[in-house]
C-alpha cells in the first residue's frame, strides 16, 4: 500500500495508510459546507461584510479582522492587495454568485502561491520569497464554498516560532545564526539543508488522488488535503536520486509523473517518472548540457506525445549564488549568454536524445505546449514547443520585486513577452528556430502564467489561456485566450485588477477544444478579491463572487474533481 511519510518538528516520522489521507471525512461524513443552508451562513455576516462556517477541526478562530495587512499605505496602486499579506492563517465561508455557475461544474479549484511575504516587521524582497498559502474554490450545484490555509512548510514554522527567517527563499537569505540556532550545525549551512521546503509554486494532483504543493527544492514537496487544505506531511522521494532540485512543473497524467532533475555537479538534467501510488522515481534518460558551467533554469518543461522536452537556457543556475550570504542580481542564478541556447529531445521511450539544437537566446519559465510535426507517411519531422518568451530580458526577474510591485507610479514598465514557437527538427540540424507564434500586440505584449485544455497535452493544439497585458501596466493585468491558429487573442481586463493564471476546466462530455470554463481569481483594485468563470469558448464572463477579504496574487493551480 502507498504511505506517505510524516515528519514532525520532532524530527519523528511516522507512516499513514493513504487510504486515510485520503478521507474527505470533513465534506463527507462530518460538517459538509454545500448541504448547509445559505440563509443559515448569511446570518454569520459581520460588519465587515465577513462570513464564516464552521470547519472540522480544529476550529476556525473566532471571526477576525481578514483585512490585509498594510505595508505602505493604501494610496492608489502603492499598496495594490496583490501585493500584501493575508493576516489571518486560515479561513473559508460561502460565497454569493453573481452569475451563474455551471451544475456540471463539480469539484476544487486550489491555487497555489505566496500569500505572506514578511515576519513581523521584516519584509521579504521577491514575489516567490512568500510563505505558500493555499485558496480553494469548491464547485457544487451551482454554490461555491471558498477558503484559504498557510502552508505548514517547515520554513514557515520555523519563521512563526522564532520570528526570524530561517531558510533560504528564492531572495532572502537567513543570517547564519538564524539558521544555526534552528537546526545547529555548522554543515547544514553549506548544503542543501539551509534550503527552503516553502512550497509557494504549484500544486497538483497525482493519479492515485494525492494532492502535492511543490516549489523548486525536492523537500518542498508537501502533501495536503485538499478538502480542508491541512498539511498532511511531506512527500517523501523513496529514490535514491538524490540532489536537491527539480523542475517546480512536473507533467502529471492518469499514468505517470514525469519531471526533471538538474544536475549541478556534473551539468545536465535527469528525466525521471513515477508511477502512480508510489513515491519512487526511476531514471528515463540523461541529458548532458552542451555548454555552460550549469544547467540552465528550468522551471517548467514541455512534453509531446512520444518526447521529452528538455530546455537549456542561458539563465543557469549557480551553485555559489544558491549559497551565497547576500541574495545577487539574479538570485540563485547567472546569465550566460555565451554558453549559448539549445532544446534537447528525449525518447521517453528509450531515454535516447533523438534530437539537440542551439536556437537563438530566451527566457522562460512556463512551456505552454509541445507536438509533433509530422509528414505525410506519419514519420516525426520536427517538435513544436510554445512557451511564455521574455525576449531573452532577465529584466522581469527585477520588475517581480515586491519593492517594484508596490510602488507602480502608472507607467508602462513591464517588459515585453511573447508566445515563444520553437521548431526543433529530427533531420540533423544543429540549429532550430524561434519565433513569435502570434502578434504579441494580440495580448499587449505581456504574457505569462499559461494553461491549456489537458486533454491536448502533448498534443497538436489550438487555445492557449494566459495573462497578458493592458498596457500602461507594471504587471499582467489581463487574461488572455491565444487563438495560435487564427493567430488571435480575445482579451478580459477589469481596471485596475490583477487576475491570476486562468485555468481551463473542460466540460464533461466536450467535443470542442474550448468548451468549458476558465477558473481565475484576481485581486480587485480597491482592495477587494473575486473568483471569475469565464466561457471557455467566447471568453465572456458568467460569474464571479467576491471574498470578504482581498486576494494576494497567486500562481499555480490544479483541478480536483469531485468523487
Ligand atoms: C530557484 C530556487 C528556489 C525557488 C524557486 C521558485 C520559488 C521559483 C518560482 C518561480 C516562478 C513562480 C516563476 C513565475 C514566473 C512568472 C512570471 C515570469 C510572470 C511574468 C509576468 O510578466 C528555492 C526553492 C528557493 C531554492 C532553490 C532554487
Ligand atoms: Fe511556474
Amino acid at each position: 500500500m502507498a504511505s506517505i511519510t510524516f515528519s514532525g518538528t520532532s524530527g519523528n516520522s511516522f507512516f499513514l495508510p493513504t487510504a486515510s489521507v485520503h478521507s474527505n471525512q470533513n465534506i463527507r461524513d462530518g460538517f459538509n459546507p454545500l448541504k448547509k443552508n445559505l440563509s443559515d451562513t448569511r446570518k454569520k455576516h459581520n460588519g465587515r461584510g465577513l462570513v464564516s462556517t464552521n470547519v472540522a477541526s480544529p476550529p476556525l478562530p473566532a471571526v477576525a479582522p481578514l483585512l490585509p495587512r498594510r505595508e505602505s499605505g493604501n494610496s492608489g496602486n502603492r499598496s495594490h492587495v496583490a501585493w500584501t499579506s493575508v493576516r489571518q492563517e486560515r479561513w473559508e465561508g460561502e460565497l454569493l454568485v453573481q452569475g451563474e455557475i455551471p451544475f456540471w461544474l463539480k469539484g476544487t479549484y486550489l491555487r497555489n502561491g505566496p500569500g505572506l511575504w514578511h515576519i513581523g516587521d521584516y519584509n521579504f524582497r521577491h514575489l516567490f520569497d512568500g510563505y505558500a498559502m493555499l485558496v480553494k474554490l469548491q464547485f457544487e450545484d451551482g454554490r461555491l464554498i471558498a477558503g484559504h490555509r498557510q502552508i505548514e512548510s517547515e520554513a514557515y514554522k520555523a519563521a512563526m516560532k522564532t520570528q526570524k527567517l530561517c531558510y533560504r527563499e528564492f531572495s532572502e537569505v537567513p543570517k547564519p545564526d538564524n539558521f544555526l540556532s534552528y537546526i545547529g550545525e555548522l554543515a547544514n549551512l553549506f548544503s542543501g539543508a539551509s534550503l527552503t521546503d516553502n512550497a509557494n509554486t504549484g500544486v497538483v494532483m497525482l493519479a492515485d488522488g494525492r494532492v502535492v504543493c511543490l516549489t523548486e527544492t525536492q523537500k518542498g514537496s508537501i502533501v495536503i488535503d485538499p478538502a480542508t487544505l491541512d498539511t498532511l506531511g511531506k512527500f517523501e522521494y523513496s529514490d535514491t536520486l538524490g540532489g536537491l532540485i527539480h523542475s517546480a512543473h512536473p507533467i502529471v497524467t492518469e499514468t505517470e509523473f514525469l519531471s526533471l532533475l538538474p544536475d549541478l555537479i556534473n551539468p545536465g538534467y535527469l528525466a525521471v517518472r513515477m508511477e502512480p501510488g508510489t513515491n519512487e522515481r526511476k531514471v528515463i534518460g540523461r541529458v548532458a548540457c552542451s555548454r555552460g558551467p550549469a544547467p540552465g533554469w528550468v522551471h517548467s518543461f514541455p512534453v509531446t506525445e512520444h518526447y521529452i522536452i528538455v530546455p537549456e537556457m542561458p539563465l543557469r543556475y549557480c551553485a555559489g549564488n544558491l549559497l551565497k550570504a547576500e541574495p545577487t542580481p539574479l538570485y540563485k542564478f547567472e546569465w550566460h549568454p555565451e554558453s549559448k541556447a539549445f532544446m534537447h529531445v528525449m525518447c521517453k521511450a528509450s531515454g535516447n536524445i533523438v534530437a539537440s539544437v542551439e536556437v537563438p537566446l530566451y527566457i522562460t519559465f512556463h512551456f505552454i505546449n509541445a507536438y509533433e510535426e509530422k509528414d505525410e507517411d506519419g514519420r516525426v519531422t520536427a517538435v513544436i514547443a510554445d512557451c511564455c518568451e521574455h525576449n531573452a530580458d532577465t529584466t522581469i526577474l527585477d520588475k517581480l520585486r515586491i519593492h517594484n510591485l508596490r510602488s507602480y507610479t502608472g507607467q508602462d514598465v513591464l517588459p515585453d513577452a511573447r508566445v515563444g514557437r520553437f521548431r526543433i527538427p529530427f533531420d540533423g540540424s544543429a540549429y532550430g528556430k524561434l519565433e513569435a507564434a502570434l502578434d504579441p500586440n494580440e495580448h499587449g505584449r505581456g504574457l505569462d502564467m499559461c494553461s491549456i485544455n489537458p486533454a491536448y497535452l502533448g498534443k497538436q493544439y489550438r487555445y492557449a489561456y494566459a495573462c497578458g497585458a493592458q498596457r500602461p501596466c507594471n504587471f499582467p493585468n489581463t487574461l488572455t485566450k491565444i487563438d495560435l491558429v487564427n493567430k488571435k487573442a480575445k482579451n478580459w481586463h477589469d481596471e485596475g485588477a490583477v487576475p491570476s493564471e486562468p485555468f481551463f476546466v473542460a466540460r464533461p462530455g466536450a467535443t470542442e477544444e474550448d468548451d468549458g470554463v476558465v477558473i481565475s481569481m484576481v485581486s480587485g483594485k480597491n482592495g477587494d478579491g473575486y473568483a471569475l468563470l469565464l466561457d471557455g469558448s467566447t471568453f465572456q464572463e458568467i460569474a464571479r463572487a467576491k471574498f470578504p477579504y482581498g486576494l494576494p496574487y497567486g500562481l499555480h493551480g490544479c483541478w480536483v474533481p469531485s468523487k
